[in-house]
């Protein structure tokens, strides 16, 4: 659906924010991206929305290049940023005028996305708070259906149950034809929905996996003591003992832990690399 390649950015000349990168997304999916402040998270969903250019390479959606903005990418493409403005408009005139610009844009699920997040249909945005704003687009954003919807950090602002209608309505939006792409620092309010993961870091894409294939290749424990065998790529003391992700020697499944994981990719980047590079050598030479 989504075809990077050979992709060059960045805002001042001998500053690139990206150096050939590539990256191939898939329908069916929610992408979860990952990275430091500062890694390029929002330029890379801007380029994917159209709004920025890469300097070489291209990002094409579904066979338009995303810079042109074409009537037919635009149709099929919701980006929320992580700053929006919205005019003071009653919802109604909202829906009325930006609905149009969505060709399966359902009203009924925009009200059904608005009740779950408590939003009364006849309020004015002009008094709504900012978390308040943000339900309303989500929901509009959602409602679109179009096979593209890009949001940066959506979960920001949001309490904590919103948190979880949240992860409900877009659990619910997933189809084989859509592909969602969600950017966040909060890894927490987003686990058990956002798969496979993705982190930028130095201006490439050091880790693009399913949530199958890392419970396959790692360990994630709580050590009382850490012995020569362990085979440690990453551990963080608490109180209740050494977090730890291990590389998976057992074959035992654990449950993925979204930030741990996150660290563990920062920390220690070419053993994981090679980990899960060595997954795709197997994977290639077995489809021979
Ligand atoms: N409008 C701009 N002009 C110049 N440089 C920019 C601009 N926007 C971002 N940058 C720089 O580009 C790099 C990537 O920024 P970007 O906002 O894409 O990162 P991010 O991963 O989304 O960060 P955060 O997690 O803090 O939101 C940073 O070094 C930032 O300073």
């Amino acid at each position: 659906m989504i075809e990077i390649q050979n992709l060059s950015f960045g805002y001042a000349k001998n500053k690139p924010v990206f150096k050939n990168l590539n990256l191939s997304l898939k329908a069916g999916n929610i992408y979860g991206l990952l990275g430091e402040n500062g890694s390029g998270k929002s330029s890379l969903m801007k380029i994917m929305a159209g709004l920025l250019f890469p300097q070489e390479g291209s990002c094409v959606v579904e066979g338009y290049r995303a810079q042109h903005r074409e009537p037919g990418f635009l149709r099929e493409m919701f980006f929320l940023p992580e700053e929006f403005h919205v005019s003071d408009l009653p919802l109604k005139d909202f829906v009325r005028t930006n609905a149009p610009f969505y060709p399966n844009f359902s009203q009924e699920q925009f009200q059904l996305y608005l009740k779950e997040f408590n939003i009364a249909e006849a309020e004015n945005l002009s008094k709504l708070s900012y978390g308040q704003k943000k339900k309303v687009l989500i929901a509009f954003g959602i409602a679109t259906n179009t096979h593209l919807l890009i949001m940066d950090e959506p979960t920001n602002g949001l309490d904590i149950p919103s948190k979880s209608q949240f992860r409900k309505v877009i659990a619910s939006a997933i189809d084989e034809n859509r592909v969602i792409i969600i950017s966040t620092h909060q890894v927490r309010d987003l686990s058990g929905l956002i798969d496979p993961i993705i982190v930028i870091d130095q201006q490439e894409i050091i880790f693009n996996e399913l949530l199958d294939d890392v419970s396959e290749k790692l360990s994630f424990r709580l050590l009382t003591k850490i012995t020569e065998e362990d085979k440690v790529l990453y551990s963080e003391h608490s109180l209740k003992g050494t977090a730890a992700v291990l590389e998976n020697t057992t074959g035992d499944f654990t449950k993925v832990d979204l930030e741990l994981l996150f660290n563990a990719v920062l920390a220690n980047k070419g053993r994981i690399r090679e980990i899960f590079s060595d997954k795709k050598v197997a994977e290639d030479f077995q489809g021979e």
